[in-house]
């Protein structure tokens, strides 16, 4: 990720908005530009931050001493780039000792002349005004508007979720979990529609929806079930693989990860059912396979651009493709619903109930239209395939590191490290199999009937994880571009 700069003219620059907030603002900027650039929610555009322009902007007085000012602002770069973000911010004259981590800076200028700024999203007594306004429907927007209003008592204690996330998420006494969308876009909001439905639909396969805090034409979070669980299909499943290269995975009949993989794929079935009884569907037509197997080009085109190291596999990726459109236009062609979109093992969690699957927002980057459009479920399918690849890379890795085989003789294949290397794809394959086979006997199609297509999701899916890690973890990059290498290869 490229470090941004931000020049100190840009930082005086005079800044115009008729909003209140702006006046409010603009003696935070010297602290608050600096530090937003540090965000991992922030994107780094070219050229430097120069400005931020209040969209919508509230600013509440807590008793306590405390003020929340709770902000969606544009952020404008010397390049013409522009984004918008949500900010939550604390002004406090004195700061307690549990605040300390959560430092902006010292506001110099204006109303709050030597108060400190903070993050309010760390701030327990701030974040429960926020949901108390929601309950009492009292204050200016952003608005939390309710749709299970029994299911949020007064009183539960908030706290900052420790999760590595895109966006920022407080839980309130293990009950309700507050998702705030640090990049919100206008109009309808994917998460909220797809909860809505599922919620209404009974599902158990998801968090309920609770409510929705908005501004305007804007989503700004989401209040759900928080659910209590063992941990994330990532976490169990690197730590499984782990277990089994070191020979402690219980591999008789169906412990280990297996029957945990088996499980996932029903789970993931049944809520593909729901999905497709909530939302339209449709069987593709041929124009429509053709379209999509363009779309999928198209996409690893882009990527060939920008990460040269996908050229030399294109044309064998784009014959995967044409392969696609050949058995997608046959028989009874392929239907088409709602999907998750980018599913994968951080986006489950296994709970005492069963597994869950959470994060309805898509590929990030990916527009909300997109997002909605019937997709064929094995799009989904692919994603979680992929994610068992990913697990045990992970884990190979750790074990190679713990056996020494990870420093600058690395790259030679000593007989113990190809042995590692056979054991996690073998670990990979066993968890792709129960995931299939648990898939089909709840799912609407059986995977194993439709390999090529299947194929083509799993190609499109490491093609974007290569553009994807390229971006943000270019140290990961090797393990989207052994799959695509291996796709291409037709292995
Ligand atoms: N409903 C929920 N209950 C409990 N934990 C959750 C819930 N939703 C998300 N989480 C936790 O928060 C993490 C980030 O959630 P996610 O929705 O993927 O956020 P983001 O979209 O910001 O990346 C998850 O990995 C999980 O640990
Ligand atoms: O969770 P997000 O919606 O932000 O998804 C993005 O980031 C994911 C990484 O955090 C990325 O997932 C890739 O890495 C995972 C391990 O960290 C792995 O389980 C996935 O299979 C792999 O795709 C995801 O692609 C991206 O959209």
């Amino acid at each position: 990720m490229p470090t941004a700069a931000i020049c100190e003219s840009c930082l005086a620059t005079e800044r115009r908005s008729g909003l209140e907030g702006d006046e409010l603002l603009r003696p935070m900027l010297p602290v608050l530009l600096p530090w937003l650039v540090t965000r991992r929610w922030f994107t780094h555009e070219s050229g430097c931050l120069q400005d931020l322009r209040p969209i919508t902007d509230a600013v509440t007085a807590h008793p306590g001493g405390a003020v929340l000012v709770h902000a969606l602002l544009a952020a404008q770069h010397t390049s013409g780039a522009s984004r918008r973000y949500q900010l939550l911010l604390g002004v406090r004259r004195r700061l307690t000792a549990a605040l300390s981590g959560a430092v902006i800076g010292r506001i110099t200028g204006g109303r709050w002349h030597d108060w400190w700024l903070y993050e309010a999203t760390e701030d327990p007594e701030l974040m429960s005004l926020l949901v108390e306004r929601g309950r009492t429907g009292r204050g200016r927007p952003p608005h939390l508007t309710l749709t299970a209003p029994d299911a949020v008592p007064a009183g539960l204690q908030p706290r900052l979720l420790d999760a590595e996330q895109s966006n920022t998420s407080v839980v309130y006494g293990n009950r309700l979990m507050l998702k705030l969308f640090r990049q919100p876009q206008p109009g309808n909001n994917p998460e909220v529609e797809v909860l809505s439905a599922l919620t209404e639909a009974g599902s158990t396969h998801t968090p309920r929806l609770l409510g929705r805090l908005h501004a305007g034409d804007f989503v700004l979070g989401v209040l759900q079930e928080y659910l209590p669980a063992d941990g994330s299909g990532w976490e169990l499943g690197v730590r499984q693989a782990a277990d089994s290269l070191r020979g402690r995975e219980d591999t008789c009949g169906l412990g280990g990860f297996s029957a945990d993989a088996q499980a996932l794929g029903g789970s993931v079935a049944r809520m593909h059912r729901l999905l497709a009884d909530a939302f339209p569907r449709r069987v593709l037509t041929p124009t429509q396979v053709v379209r999509c197997a363009d779309e999928l080009t198209l996409r690893l085109q882009q990527a060939a651009k920008e990460v040269p190291a996908l050229q030399p596999y294109a044309a064998r990726i784009v014959g995967i493709y044409d392969d696609f459109t050949r058995a997608a236009s046959q028989g009874r062609g392929l239907e088409g619903q709602r999907i998750h979109g980018d599913l994968h093992l951080g986006q489950v969690l296994r709970t005492q109930t069963g597994w869950k699957v959470i994060d309805f927002e898509g590929e990030p980057g990916r527009p909300g239209a997109a997002q909605g459009r019937p997709q064929p479920v094995l799009r989904d399918v692919a994603g979680m395939l992929r994610s068992f690849e990913y697990a045990a890379a992970q884990a190979l890795g750790a074990v190679l590191a713990e056996e020494g085989e990870d420093g600058a003789g690395a790259a030679r294949l000593s007989p113990g490290r190809l042995r590692r290397i056979r054991q996690a794809r073998a670990w990979a394959q066993r968890g792709r199999h129960a995931f299939m086979a648990g898939y089909a006997a709840a799912g609407p199609v059986d995977p194993y009937c439709h390999p090529a297509v299947l194929r083509a999701f799993e190609a499109d899916k490491a093609v974007y994880e290569v553009l994807y890690e390229a971006r943000h973890r270019p140290d990961w990059m090797p393990i989207p571009l052994a799959a695509v290498e291996r796709l291409a290869r037709g292995r």
